[in-house]
């Protein structure tokens, strides 16, 4: 096991999301105090605003000595955007889950208590994750868990930050009900790895299993795999988008006969130009894009798991 932060004097550079999540100032102070405890002061740089985390993390990873580990507190979307910043490079990303959802460190395995996130970090064990990635107007943009267009990628869109700070999840669902209203079920039309194109509904783009929380829409997928597993949703309509919604909460999604699981390295995709095309949680391209899996790895510090398990 390799100890990326021994080395360091024992300094650990986190970059803190303070807006992540909805009152998670007490949590993040309790695990400062653990990685104290074990003896790792903490230089903090907080975030003050979209995209800042990107360029902390970019000004690191450029340093003529980069730090061997760059922590991140925050959620998902500040998860991101610090892989963002640290794809292709040799630092390593820590995680202090802060957000609202927290994926990643569920598909982690990430312990949730302070002690054992800071544990998990001093210990320093890491794994190799792939990554997706995104290229449209937008520019190029990488996600860690997963990506999107359709119904989701409008719930994500036009959810309020504000209400998700304040309510946490339910700003989600009293998104999904509005978009019900609004979102027109177009259908997106998706070549994978240079096949004819196929139409969908709607469209999930996993590199890890879980989705939204603990639910699964594609079980093939894992972060270690060198391919992206797609969930494509055949039908649309109000009717069908609360059918799935209902069939996600129950994890029966992949058993559905009008929904379809396909790997792919390379996807070429095109709807309604300029339509959202949400990547871990946030707004990341606009159509039409191209997904892939990217050329890059992240190592992640993670809790060991065993080599063999029991079936
Ligand atoms: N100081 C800041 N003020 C406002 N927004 C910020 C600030 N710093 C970062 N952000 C933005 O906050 C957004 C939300 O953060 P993040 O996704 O980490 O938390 P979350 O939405 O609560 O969690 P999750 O993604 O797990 O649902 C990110 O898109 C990030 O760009």
């Amino acid at each position: 096991m390799t100890n990326l932060i021994a080395g360091q004097d024992c300094h650990l550079t986190v970059i803190y999301n303070p807006v992540a999540g909805q009152r998670r100032g007490r949590r993040f102070r309790a695990v400062l105090a653990a990685l104290a405890a074990r003896g790792i002061a903490v230089d903090l740089l907080e975030t003050a605003g979209p995209g800042h985390a990107t360029r902390l993390a970019q000004d690191l990873r450029e340093r003529a000595v980069p730090p061997r580990l760059v922590v991140v507190a925050g959620g998902d979307g500040t998860i991101n955007e610090v892989a963002n910043g640290l794809a292709g490079g040799p630092v390593a990303l820590g995680i202090v889950p802060l957000g609202t959802a927290n994926v990643l460190a569920l598909e982690l395995g990430l312990p949730r208590d302070p002690a054992g996130i800071a544990a998990t970090i001093a210990a320093g064990a890491c794994r190799s994750i792939h990554l997706g990635r995104v290229d449209s107007a937008l520019g190029a943009r990488h996600f860690v868990m997963m990506a999107g267009v359709g119904y989701d990628a409008h719930v994500v869109a036009g959810v309020s930050p504000r209400l998700k700070r304040r309510v946490g999840k339910l700003a989600y669902v009293g998104e999904m009900v509005r978009q019900l209203r609004h979102f027109h079920f177009t259908p997106y039309r998706l070549a994978f790895d240079g096949a004819a194109p196929v139409e969908a509904a709607s469209a999930i783009f996993a590199n890890g299993r879980h989705y939204g929380g603990a639910f699964v829409c594609a079980p093939a997928a894992d972060l270690a795999a060198d391919r992206l597993e797609a969930c494509l949703f055949g039908r649309g309509g109000r009717l069908a988008a609360i059918h799935y919604g209902v069939m996600l909460g129950l994890d029966r999604v992949p058993r559905l006969s009008s929904v379809t699981l396909q790997p792919f390295r390379r996807l070429a995709v095109t709807g309604p130009a300029g339509d959202p095309i949400q990547g871990d949680g946030d707004v990341i391209g606009r159509l039409p894009a191209e997904i892939r899996l990217a050329d890059t790895t992240l190592l992640v510090a993670a809790p060991v798991r065993p080599l063999l398990t029991e079936s």
